[in-house]
């Protein structure tokens, strides 16, 4: 396999599979670094980014239960500098261990990631980005008729805690990312999706948002001229009739075909949608750029050309010559 510079976005179900406490969490991105370290065995160079939307809704959660004079409740971005460190540190962990396995020296850093987004992004009036625990919908309208809070249904799973989510604008530290990857390094980075800052009067400053972490992973793939931008999930490839008698799984889908699907609604808005927006946006970037987007079980068979879904530009003339 040629060596290739990968920025992977790995999705929920690498960190969280039901059960939050700590050791379950860590449990899981241990298996999750096992599948990792062949990419790196494989002889790649990889920046590894990461969801955090379960996470900081429940640090956001224990922040207002604990909220007192002594002990104030932390803002939105600062709990998404939470999660980053806290789910950066147990990743860590986990890389060192899967590379000790198997016996490959390699040094993991995590970077503390500033993600510049625009003050008058519209998300900041629309908030969509579903954070936190799942709810019934008896609890969301309990919750928005006493509280007022934004809540909405998440893609037919239940009903989460919505907040604003602006588009990446640019990486603060993708310059320090980028030389730490081309001395070696494995660069852990943009977990969830980055902290969100504004630039007022010269100075970032944080606001009230979350990330998308596809979106985010997509703009650090351009920004430190990645090779591919590999998309970690639930499912082995994208679909289309998902779920449906008829469905179809895209091997290789050129940008042009990816957009005309995406138009006829074949991807769930705030699940898959995202995903294949970011994959279009990456692989039109740049002649030569691709996305792959499966799970984590076939990340190696992928990068092989064997399994996953890759996004191209190179499929479009393939399928028009
Ligand atoms: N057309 C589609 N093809 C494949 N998966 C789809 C499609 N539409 C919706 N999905 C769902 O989207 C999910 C991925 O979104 P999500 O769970 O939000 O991502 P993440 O892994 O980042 O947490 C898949 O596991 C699948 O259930
Ligand atoms: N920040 C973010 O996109 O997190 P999730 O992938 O967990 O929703």
């Amino acid at each position: 396999m040629k060596r290739q510079k990968i920025v992977i976005a790995l999705g929920g179900n690498a960190i969280q599979s039901g059960d939050a406490s700590a050791k379950a969490q860590q449990m899981a991105l241990e298996k999750t670094a096992e599948q990792l370290v062949g990419l790196v065995e494989a002889g790649n160079d990889i920046i590894i980014s990461h969801g955090n939307g379960p996470q900081v809704g429940n640090i956001l959660l224990q922040q207002k239960a604990a909220d007192c004079e002594k002990n104030p409740a932390m803002p939105l971005d600062t709990c998404g500098a939470m999660s980053q460190g806290m789910i950066g540190y147990w990743l860590e962990n986990a890389m060192d261990k899967a590379l000790a396995k198997r016996k490959i020296e390699k040094e993991v850093v995590g970077i503390v990631t500033r993600v510049v987004v625009d003050e008058n992004d519209p998300a900041f009036i629309n908030p969509t980005k579903p954070i936190g625990p799942f709810y019934t919908k008896e609890e969301a309208e309990k919750m928005i008729s006493e509280t007022g809070a934004s809540v909405k249904e998440d893609a037919g799973r239940g009903w989460r805690k919505v907040v604003p989510s602006p588009k990446p604008i640019s990486i603060q530290e993708h310059r320090s990312i980028n030389t730490l990857v081309e001395d070696g390094k494995i660069v852990i980075s943009t977990g969830g999706g980055g902290i969100p800052v504004v630039v007022k009067d010269g100075e970032l400053v944080g606001v009230e948002a979350v990330i998308d972490k596809d979106f985010a992973s997509e703009k650090l793939a351009e920004l430190v001229d990645a090779d591919i931008l590999l998309i970690l999930t639930a499912v082995d490839n994208i679909y289309i009739n998902y779920n449906k008698p008829n469905q179809q799984l895209l091997d290789k889908v050129g940008t042009s075909d990816l957009k005309g699907y995406a138009e006829e609604g074949q991807f769930a808005p705030g699940s898959m949608l995202p995903k294949v927006e970011a994959a279009i946006q990456f692989a039109e970037s740049r002649e030569g750029r691709t996305t792959i987007i499966t799970s984590l079980d076939q990340v190696v068979a992928a990068l092989e050309g064997k399994a996953g879904t890759r996004v191209s530009m190179e499929y479009n003339k393939m399928y028009s010559a």
